[in-house]
């Protein structure tokens, strides 16, 4: 790629029947620095764009590098759908298309086709019903670069990593063992300095149980395993607080201690970042060998064929994805 080339970033639909190829349509008349190549259906694009009434032009990727972007202007690598997509309705008649276009976007980042990855959201459950063990594009993504990874979610104001991520709540406490969480730290504080050039991060862990643990009282997880992990991590320099209680690590006195939260599992940080910055949250693969970023939120089956989802989060992605890519080429 000649250094004048806008950088190619890969995007994919998601679930054809969700709000994804609407947000594609949308990222697309926003003038950004990038050669967006949306991998996925062109009819359905095309469709998607007349229920959103926006004017694109959609043209075939021939992988050429280009300096400009006109606003409105969409290359595609067609991967077809099986079905028609029904907007609200997923079909898992579809479920290989969509994963299809993961694995072309994957394939195409580790073989430098694409400098990123930025997915639109897909419905996890139609994929399930097709008879496929999915459980997320960040499993899918880790499984397919055979990488250890961890899910971050980030808004300006705040960044809450994953010790585990697409769980049934009664599988947590198992899934926190010593060996995970240390390798979950590494990832987390090599990327707060690599991606998001903080020199000496400062990282501040959940208990799992509440009040992290009342001395062991309520639980001792705390005691037994993440309290051994940061000490020894602490002799290697880590700069780690807590066990914090969940409850009270978000409130403003205690945010300016830590420029990253790592929760314990999903759903005990996650709405903490939904509710305040559902616009402009963006979910980033940490640990892949190669950038992925996405939206903050799901297929919005309610939206879906309305063009009135708003855009915002997969804006943020493709900002945050820009950024990663221009640090990557500078380090
Ligand atoms: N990156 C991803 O692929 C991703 C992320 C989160 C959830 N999901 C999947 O999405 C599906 C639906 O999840 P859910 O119902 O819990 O959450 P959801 O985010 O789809 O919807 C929650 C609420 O937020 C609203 N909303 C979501 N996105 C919006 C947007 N862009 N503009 C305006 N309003 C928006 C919806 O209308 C709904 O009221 C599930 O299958 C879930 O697994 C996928
Ligand atoms: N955990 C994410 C969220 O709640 O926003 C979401 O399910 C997406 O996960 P993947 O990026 O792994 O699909």
């Amino acid at each position: 790629m000649n250094s004048l080339a806008l950088p190619r970033l890969a995007l994919t639909a998601g679930e054809p029947a969700g709000v994804g190829p609407e947000l594609l349509i949308r990222l697309a008349a926003t003038p950004l620095a990038a050669n967006f190549i949306a991998i996925t259906d062109r009819g359905l694009l095309e469709r998607a764009a007349e229920r959103c009434g926006v004017d694109v032009r959609l043209l075939d990727d021939d992988g050429a590098d280009i300096q400009q972007r006109p606003s409105g202007t969409l290359r595609v690598r067609h991967v077809a759908l099986d079905v028609p997509e029904l907007p609200g309705q997923p079909d898992p008649r579809n479920a290989h298309h969509v994963l299809a276009t993961l694995r072309e976007a994957a394939d195409g980042c580790l073989s430098g086709r694409y400098a990123a990855v930025v997915t639109a959201p897909l419905q996890k459950s139609s994929i399930n019903d097709a008879g496929i063990p999915f459980s997320g594009h960040t499993e899918f993504f880790a499984e397919h670069s055979h990488a250890d990874v961890v899910m971050m979610l980030a808004s300006p104001e705040l960044r809450v990593a994953l010790a585990t991520t697409h769980l049934p709540l009664r599988a947590v406490s198992a899934a926190i063992d010593a060996p995970s969480l240390e390798r979950t730290l590494r990832i987390v504080h090599q990327a707060l300095r690599s991606k998001f050039g903080l020199a000496q991060p400062r990282i501040a862990l959940l208990g799992l149980n509440p009040h992290a643990g009342e001395s062991g009282h309520i639980g001792h997880e705390e005691i037994d395993t993440i309290i051994p992990v940061m000490d020894t991590l602490r002799r290697e320099g880590m700069q780690l607080l807590g066990p914090m209680p969940a409850d009270t690590a978000f409130v403003p006195a205690q945010r300016e201690h830590y420029d990253a939260v790592l929760a314990m599992y999903h759903d005990q940080a996650l709405p903490v970042l939904k509710s305040e910055a559902f616009d402009r949250t963006v979910n980033i693969t940490l640990g892949l060998p190669f950038i992925r970023t996405s939206v903050d939120h799901g297929t919005a089956l309610d939206l879906a064929g309305t063009g009135k989802a708003d855009p915002s989060s997969l804006i943020a992605a493709a900002r945050m994805a820009l950024d990663l890519v221009a640090r990557s080429k500078s380090s």
